[in-house]
């Protein structure tokens, strides 16, 4: 990586999942002297042993190098992290609690042991997405963990430092960012110079830099991924209705997005958006809001439209094979919930594979990267192993191909782009996808011989 390393400050990042993994990679990529934290000893292990527990490309080259020249150390040592880093980052996860409101126990557990160990002034910079007032929650576990050592008077800063890296692209995201939001108390200058000083080697246009108020800055991360979803909802609605009409959803989104205005990104109608953010952050936002007493009916629409559209590829299927689909195979391709990632947090293959097997079907399901972790939610979501239930894992697209009637397309992985569309059709007895990306033009389907039922097009 061709990053300047200008820096040298002491930092500790606890939580070593997506988020704390690559901050403290790519902040020792930058000359810091980075201590990631982790709870659990089995992801540290893997650390220390020159492995990574997540699939992020070119995420384990930039572990590998740092850890070996001294700059990035994994331990599960509190007291160790705690003692290491002047800049504290908490990147634990924010489950969904059953109300749908962010679950801030580990967020504050984190904050307690900083509270509870600390000898020296730290800035505790929340990187987790919180909600607004969190950094006043964490203010106060610190302050009270001090008073009861008798430490009242101890320095510290709180900051709010939301991330916005995007999984499969979080390397680039983290060194090249569109914009750092940093919050931090009005006159808090030391803690502002701090946090400048460690993002100035990443940003070139130092306007990208966005120092506020650390409730705004909290209130940005989820108005970020509430429009995003927006968007997606809003496109897989029309999706519906660009169907019933005879247009192509397709054309649309070149249409509206040349528009400056609306913009490229994040129009794509498909099978739903999953992942471990939109879905919770989407449900956190909205149960901010009703407890502020202003229910917030744009984010319910949000959540029940992909609700919905996770089911539209089963739906897709029942519109052909009605509703028992027994003595049927299904290849499918791609079950992470997005390409570039073995991740199946909130992933729409699950929706589909789980009425798959509810409907009697038999699946040979593939993904480049996530089948071990995939065996392990759909184990979860089953209550069996998928073999049990009539799901093969197989290692390779065309395996997924053999036997099948036809194939279902979940992710758009880039090996799915090009297939030898000859070769597909003569492999499934019904020459027929169901497309949940819309990766193929349906007239060249159509030239192919295959049936072709996607997203919001015509089908042929
Ligand atoms: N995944 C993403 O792409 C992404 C992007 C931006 C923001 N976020 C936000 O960042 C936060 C973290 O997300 P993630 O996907 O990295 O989470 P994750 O669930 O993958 O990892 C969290 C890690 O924190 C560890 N942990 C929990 N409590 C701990 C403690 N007290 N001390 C040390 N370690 C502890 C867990 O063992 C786990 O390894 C969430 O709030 C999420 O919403 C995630
Ligand atoms: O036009 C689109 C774009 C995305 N998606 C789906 O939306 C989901 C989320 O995709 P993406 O945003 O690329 O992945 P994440 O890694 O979940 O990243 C989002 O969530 C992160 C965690 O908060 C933020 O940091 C990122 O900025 C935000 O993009 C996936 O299921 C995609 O298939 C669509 O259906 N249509």
């Amino acid at each position: 990586m061709l990053l300047s390393r200008a820096h040298g400050m002491k930092i500790t990042v606890i939580g070593t999942g997506y988020v704390g993994l690559v901050t403290g990679a790519c902040l020792a990529e930058m000359g810091n002297h980075v201590v990631c934290l982790d709870v659990d000893a089995r992801k540290i292990d893997i650390l220390n042993s020159g492995g990574i527990p997540i699939h992020e490309p070119g995420l384990l080259e930039i572990v590998r190098s740092n850890a070996a020249a001294g700059r990035l150390e994994f331990t599960t040592d509190v007291a160790r992290s705690v003692a290491h880093g002047t800049l504290q980052f908490i990147a634990v996860g924010t489950p969904p609690d059953e109300d749908g409101s962010a679950d801030l126990q580990y967020v504050l557990a984190a904050a307690r042991s900083i509270g509870r160990l600390m000898t020296d002034y730290k800035v505790i910079i929340d990187k987790s997405t919180v909600p607004v007032g969190t950094a006043d929650k964490v203010r106060a576990a610190v302050a009270d963990e001090l008073a009861q050592r008798g430490h009242s008077g101890m320095a510290f800063s709180v900051v709010s430092n939301p991330e916005f890296l995007k999984e499969g692209a979080a390397v680039a995201d983290f060194t090249r960012p569109d914009r750092v939001v940093v919050g931090v108390d009005e006159g808090d200058d030391r803690a502002a110079m701090l946090m400048r000083s460690l993002y100035a080697p990443f940003i070139r246009n130092r306007d990208r830099l966005l120092v506020m108020d650390i409730k705004s800055a909290e209130f940005t991360k989820y108005a970020a991924n509430a429009m995003l979803a927006t968007r997606i909802s809003f496109m897989n609605e029309l999706s519906r209705l660009a169907e019933v009409m005879g247009a192509d959803i397709e054309a649309v989104r070149i249409g509206i997005g040349s528009d400056p205005r609306i913009g490229t990104h994040f129009l794509y109608a498909g099978a739903g958006y999953g992942g471990s953010c939109f879905p919770k952050d989407v449900k956190a936002l909205a149960r901010t809001a009703a407890e502020n007493g202003l229910p917030s009916q744009m984010m319910a629409a949000v959540e029940a439209v992909n609700d919905a559209q996770k089911q539209v590829l089963a739906r897709k299927v029942a519109s052909v094979y009605g509703e028992d689909w027994r003595g049927k195979t299904f290849a499918v391709w791609g079950l992470a919930f997005k390409p570039n990632t073995d991740d199946m947090r909130e992933a729409p293959s699950r929706v589909l594979l789980a009425e798959l097997v509810r409907r009697g079907a038999q699946v040979r399901a593939y993904d480049p990267v996530a089948a071990e972790e995939a065996a392990r939610v759909l184990a979860l979501d089953l209550g069996c192993a998928p073999e049990q239930a009539g799901i093969t894992l197989v290692n390779s697209a065309t395996e997924a191909l053999s036997g099948a009637d036809a194939l279902i397309i979940v992710t758009e992985w880039k090996e799915f782009r090009t297939p030898d569309f000859e070769a597909l059709a003569s492999a499934l007895r019904d020459r027929r996808i169901f497309d949940g990306r819309n990766l193929y033009e349906p007239a060249l389907m159509r030239d192919s011989g295959l049936h072709y039922l996607s997203i919001g097009r015509p089908a042929c």
